[in-house]
């Protein structure tokens, strides 16, 4: 049951209390509350999906992302490798995470890498990938019994098609590729979404909406958590006695797990919670003054996210995303068409194709750096396409377009997650150190020139007319600038609360999800992948979630 006050929860203690209701959250939720001896309460910061139309619609995502209440609205820190800009940093602040429903699973080589740093065999793709088919176009990798509905995309953009006779004629550079989610994701291929039956899915819709009444679990909304509180010692190592939070405008609450505390707070939210608990590094907490109750200095370090820059072209269509997003009257009908019969424009995201390249080998880049490709698999540059502008705002251009954003996958920059200050409720300082690396903004600036390549396809002859910033005009230095004063994230952070192997001198957690050196206490979120995949990172999560899940159950039955 969803609950919005806590004086309307019948207690606050449970077997297992879940810090966050976000993707991961409440995957494990679910998971756990199929054993009807189990109780468990969700404590979620934000706010309940339900009745919220920009988070059931595909094809309106762009308002969630908006400074509002689904959203914690952050921003990072100023940012060198951008010129100093801050840019704001999107986090999710409501039940099943705010994703934009791109549904790609990485590459076979990333999880093998994770199972090589944590010397656990189970994170391999092998091993992981039965946990894919759980969450749900080649049949042969998907299955049709799973929780979350993925799905191609509902509605043809024809800026789609073309793409797609583009692989044909640049094959050798851009192969098509059937099915990107098979471990093999190199090539151009179908946008895959997490959309089913033209509404977004998400694990509020997936993995709670359908168990929401389950006696065993309780949700509360508006709940946010301050810290980890009473800690002792069992057997030698730090467990903590409950967790302390907030309603806005309450006198903090301590719910107790009498089993297990479960932090799913993401990224920025898991090692915030830890450092403020006094888990982190001894003397960062010091110097603010918070009492250190386990010396960890990876907590909040080693974080990493993708970098994006997209370039525009004005096209000879009128078959575009600008065709209904700046036009009411269109828009009007697509909304009416889809509230219908949920089909039309609505039921996406305006992007139909995604491509995965590696860098060239013989590339001088690596005379300077290692690869930090996970493996031949494995791509260091993603090209989105898209039938206009998807994230639309007030600088939006009249006019129709064709998009590419060229992403780079493969970061050697690593930022971090520190506290700002004792209180709990102060945001924690975000510093993604994007393209602090010179590989990472060479990755970019490779990427541009594939996109700039790909729309040189005979198919796009009497389509494209020019681009919206002509980068074949810059010098290296120029296209440099362009870069850092354009680039942005697409929300990929991962790494804070890092798992590596049992014993390892560094890492949060141990392949089982447990936090190093305590009891009853694991992270189970996008915060325990050491190296961000080479994908968006919903899917990664997910199968995070429940593996997660199982290994908890292993634990207590
Ligand atoms: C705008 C955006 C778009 C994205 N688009 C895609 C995409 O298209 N495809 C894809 O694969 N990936 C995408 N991602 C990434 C993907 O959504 C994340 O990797 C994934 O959701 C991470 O899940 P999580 O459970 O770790 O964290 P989250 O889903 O962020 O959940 C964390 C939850 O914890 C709550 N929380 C945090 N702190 C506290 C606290 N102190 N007390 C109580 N609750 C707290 C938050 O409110 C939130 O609900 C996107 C991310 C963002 C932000």
């Amino acid at each position: 049951k969803i609950y919005e006050n806590v004086a309307d929860l019948p207690g606050l203690q449970y077997d297992f209390v879940i810090i966050g209701g976000g993707t991961a959250g409440l995957v494990v939720a679910n998971r756990l509350t199929e054993n009807l001896k189990f109780s468990v309460l969700v404590l979620e910061a934000g706010v309940s999906n339900e009745g919220v139309i920009s988070s059931t619609i595909p094809f309106l995502i762009n308002n969630l992302l908006l400074p509002n209440i689904y959203e914690w609205n952050y921003t990072t820190t100023p940012q060198p490798g951008l010129n100093g800009r801050v840019l704001n940093y999107l986090r999710a602040h409501m039940l099943g995470g705010t994703d934009l429903m791109f549904y790609t699973r990485g590459a076979r080589d990333d999880f093998d890498r994770y199972a090589k740093l944590t010397g656990d065999a189970g994170w391999s793709w092998d091993r992981i990938f039965p946990y894919f088919l759980k969450g749900q176009y080649n049949p042969a990798v998907h299955s049709t019994h799973g929780m979350n509905p993925v799905s191609l995309s509902g509605f043809a953009w024809p800026a789609g098609n073309l793409v797609t006779e583009a692989t044909k004629e640049l094959h050798d550079e851009f192969p098509f590729n059937l099915d990107m989610n098979s471990g093999n994701p190199l090539g151009v291929g179908w946008l895959q979404l997490t959309v089913g039956g033209g509404k977004r899915s998400t694990s509020a819709t997936s993995y709670l909406e359908p168990i929401a009444q389950r006696k065993n679990l309780h949700v509360l909304l508006h709940a946010q958590v301050t810290r980890l509180v009473n800690p002792s010692r069992v057997s030698g190592k730090l467990t903590f006695g409950g967790v302390e939070f907030v309603q806005p405008g309450s006198s903090p609450f301590i719910a107790k797990a009498t089993k297990e505390i479960i932090l799913s707070a993401g990224t920025v939210g898991t090692p915030h919670i830890l450092m403020h608990s006094g888990v982190g590094d001894a003397t960062a907490l010091r110097a603010l003054g918070i009492p250190v109750v386990l010396d960890n200095p990876s907590v909040g370090q080693n974080v990493s996210d993708h970098v994006s820059v997209a370039l525009s072209w004005s096209v000879n269509s009128n078959k575009t995303i600008e065709s209904i997003s700046q036009n009411v009257t269109a828009f009007n009908e697509a909304f009416a068409q889809y509230n219908k019969t949920y089909t039309g424009p609505f039921v996406e995201v305006g992007s139909t194709n995604v491509g995965w390249l590696r860098l060239d080998p013989q590339s001088e880049i690596f005379e300077e750096f290692p690869d930090p490709s996970a493996g031949p698999t494995a791509p260091h540059i993603e090209l989105i396409f898209s039938a206009g502008f998807t994230l639309r705002s007030a600088a939006t251009p009249h006019g129709h377009f064709m998009n590419i954003g060229a992403v780079m996958v493969t970061p050697l920059s690593r930022g971090s997650i520190t506290l700002n200050s004792s209180n709990a409720l102060v945001p924690p300082l975000i510093d993604p150190q994007f393209l602090a690396s010179n590989f990472d903004l060479f990755v970019v600036r490779d990427g541009l020139k594939r996109a700039q390549r790909f729309v040189t396809a005979p198919v796009f002859k009497d389509y494209i007319l020019a681009p919206t910033v002509n980068i074949a005009n810059l010098t290296s230095d120029e296209l440099d600038q362009f870069i850092r004063n354009s680039a942005g994230t697409i929300s990929h952070l991962v790494g804070s609360a890092g798992m590596s192997a049992r014993g390892a001198r560094y890492g949060v957690v141990d392949p089982d999800l447990s936090v190093k050196g305590t009891t009853r206490l694991s992270v189970i979120d996008a915060s325990v992948l050491p190296i961000v995949p080479s994908a968006h990172t919903q899917a990664a999560t997910y199968v995070i979630a429940e593996r997660g899940a199982d290994l908890v159950k292993a634990r207590w039955t």
